[in-house]
């Protein structure tokens, strides 16, 4: 059930401390999280209401007025997948579509929040109108074990969208966000392998392990049919943004409304970026922490890596009815 709306006019005391308390769970559960950095400086709108309280009516935009109309639900669709994939860029550009309203932040309410609970979670959500869909992404979900049993819970019609990405430079690119972070962690060769003598690869390192992505979608299809789970290509999202958005908006069952127009590419950001930013009319690119520049992997170890992944990503194939040609 909906929380009753609340109008600014109707706003009591006890209405006021209902959403101080939300903002303050909302600043414990973005506060100095990556994704927070992430979001304040590649969207340059502001992240939630607590960060930026005097700029809020610019989020709603053309979409839901100041008055506070709607309500906030919990969302329909969720970008489960995959880290690194460009979950980031799915969700921003799906932004622009009036008829989708999302959660800027990581709310990673299916893995480490659940026992906070589902009004925790739906408080933490965008009021919506009437026909528009309520969305978040949390990259991690797609390799949580629980995480499609709850969100089945929560609703067996759920649309989940993943974002998958060749593995091999996914890896990488998990691996350069960590370095960026603790930049004293050995090289990527010598946590890859297990023994470098006899090129056993670690699979439970983290940044391997996510790219296995037949085994981690095995799980998901113990409780959703392959119908309600949509495939995005990373690659296709950089080469073809309005593509793989026209696909996805037919997926929601939303009207093509994000086309090529919405897009430019940056040449000195070397990928696509939105002429206007949702809610602004100003040129939008993300920030610095997407596209970073990957540090230079010795080439037998990619080829190690290539033919370690490509009987998984067959798999992966085969089970998608798609070939995303990282082995061509
Ligand atoms: N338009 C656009 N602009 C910038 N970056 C883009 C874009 N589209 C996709 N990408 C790729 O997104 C990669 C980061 O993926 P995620 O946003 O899923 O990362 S995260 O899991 O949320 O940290 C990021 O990975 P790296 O290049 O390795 O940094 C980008 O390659």
């Amino acid at each position: 059930t909906s929380p009753p709306v609340r109008g600014s006019a109707s706003r009591t005391a006890a209405g006021l401390l209902g959403s101080l308390r939300t903002k303050r769970l909302v600043y414990e559960w973005t506060a100095g999280s990556e994704e927070l950095t992430e979001r304040a400086e590649s969207l340059m709108l502001p992240p939630p209401d607590v960060l930026a309280p005097g700029k809020v009516t610019r989020r709603f935009a053309g979409k839901v007025s100041p008055l506070g109309e709607g309500s906030k639900k919990p969302p329909q669709a969720l970008i489960v997948g995959v880290k690194k994939g460009g979950t980031r860029a799915l969700l921003e550009f799906l932004r622009v579509h009036p008829d989708i309203r999302a959660v800027g932040a990581e709310p990673h309410f299916f893995d480490r929040n659940y026992h906070r609970g589902l009004d925790w979670y739906r408080e933490l959500m965008p009021k919506t109108l009437e026909g528009q869909i309520t969305m978040e992404k949390t990259p991690s979900y797609f390799v949580t074990r629980e995480a499609p049993a709850r969100i089945s819970a929560m609703s067996r019609d759920t649309k989940l969208i993943v974002v998958v990405r060749d593995p091999v430079t996914r890896a990488i690119s998990d691996y350069t966000q960590t370095l960026s972070k603790k930049p004293d962690i050995p090289s990527f060769e010598s946590l890859t392998f297990k023994n470098r003598t006899t090129g056993l690869i670690d699979t439970s390192w983290s940044a391997i392990q996510i790219g296995i992505y037949a085994k981690h979608l095995d799980n998901w299809l113990q409780y959703f049919p392959m119908d309600q789970i949509l495939f995005v290509s990373g690659e296709r999202l950089i080469s073809d943004p309005a593509g793989e958005l026209g696909r996805v908006q037919d997926f929601l069952g939303l009207k093509r409304i994000i086309t090529d127009k919405h897009f430019y590419f940056n040449q000195t950001k070397g990928f696509p970026c939105l002429k206007k930013a949702e809610g602004s009319s100003k040129p939008h690119c993300l920030g610095k922490t997407k596209g970073r520049t990957h540090p230079n992997i010795h080439p037998e170890v990619v080829q190690r890596l290539r033919d370690f992944y490509r009987p998984f990503n067959m798999k992966f194939y085969q089970m998608t009815g798609h070939n995303f040609g990282w082995d061509d």
